[in-house]
């Protein structure tokens, strides 16, 4: 939980040479594709931490349970996961033409998983994908998609992997995925 890791953001690690030590914005792995690529001004890059006011939150709550965070909880977790670096990817899409309350209008994620398999393999896992209600349709979800998988072919990653609900195979299947095997949890 977040407030775990605000207690463990407090004793970081000093980060390896390789990751920026900036604590604003995460590591960025290669150069965003143009701001023009579909047409309109939306850019796609790294969250930031001022995306807190920038709607990212309400965002992921269009997804799932997203309770607020105050500031200084979203920075512990902002924090902890931009001390993983390019092993934890979040990029977002903004609006910059938008009310600045409701800029972010979509979001995924990419965890870079380390294996002894495969001779020390990559595994990619997309996770946390959603596009704002009122943008959806636009091509911003495939754009957020490809591009976390672009970022998992540059890291290394042999194949990047995801679960979603059988309503979403077309949605996937544009990105590039294939069906695999069997989704399976646990909750608690
Ligand atoms: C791993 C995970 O995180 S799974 C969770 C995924 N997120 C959610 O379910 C949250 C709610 N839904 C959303 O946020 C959005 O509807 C998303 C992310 C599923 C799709 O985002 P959008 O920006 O609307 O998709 P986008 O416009 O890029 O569509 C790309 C293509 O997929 C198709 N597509 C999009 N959604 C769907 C769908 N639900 N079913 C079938 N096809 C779809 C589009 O028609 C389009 O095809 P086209 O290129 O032939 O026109």
């Amino acid at each position: 939980s977040c407030s775990t890791r605000k207690k463990k953001a407090c004793h970081l690690p000093k980060l390896p040479a390789s990751v920026p030590s900036s604590r604003t914005q995460m590591a960025s792995t290669s150069p965003e594709p143009a701001a023009t690529e579909t047409g309109d001004s939306v850019k796609i890059r790294r969250l930031q931490i001022a995306d807190r006011e920038r709607g990212f939150l309400p965002l992921l709550s269009q997804l799932s349970s997203c309770p607020d965070l105050t500031e200084s909880e979203f920075a512990a977790c902002f924090a902890d996961l931009a001390a993983l670096g390019d092993d934890h990817v979040i990029l977002v899409a903004e609006d910059p033409a938008a009310a600045p309350e409701r800029r972010i209008l979509s979001t995924g994620c990419l965890f870079v998983e380390r294996k002894f398999l495969r001779g020390g393999g990559k595994v990619g896992h997309v996770e946390d994908v959603v596009v704002d209600a009122a943008a959806r349709g636009r091509g911003l979800g495939l754009r957020v998609v490809r591009r976390l998988v672009e970022i998992a072919k540059g890291a290394g990653c042999y194949k990047v992997i995801l679960d979603c609900t059988p309503e979403l195979r077309a949605y996937y299947a544009k990105c590039g995925f294939v069906e695999k095997g069997v989704q399976m949890a646990v909750y608690f």
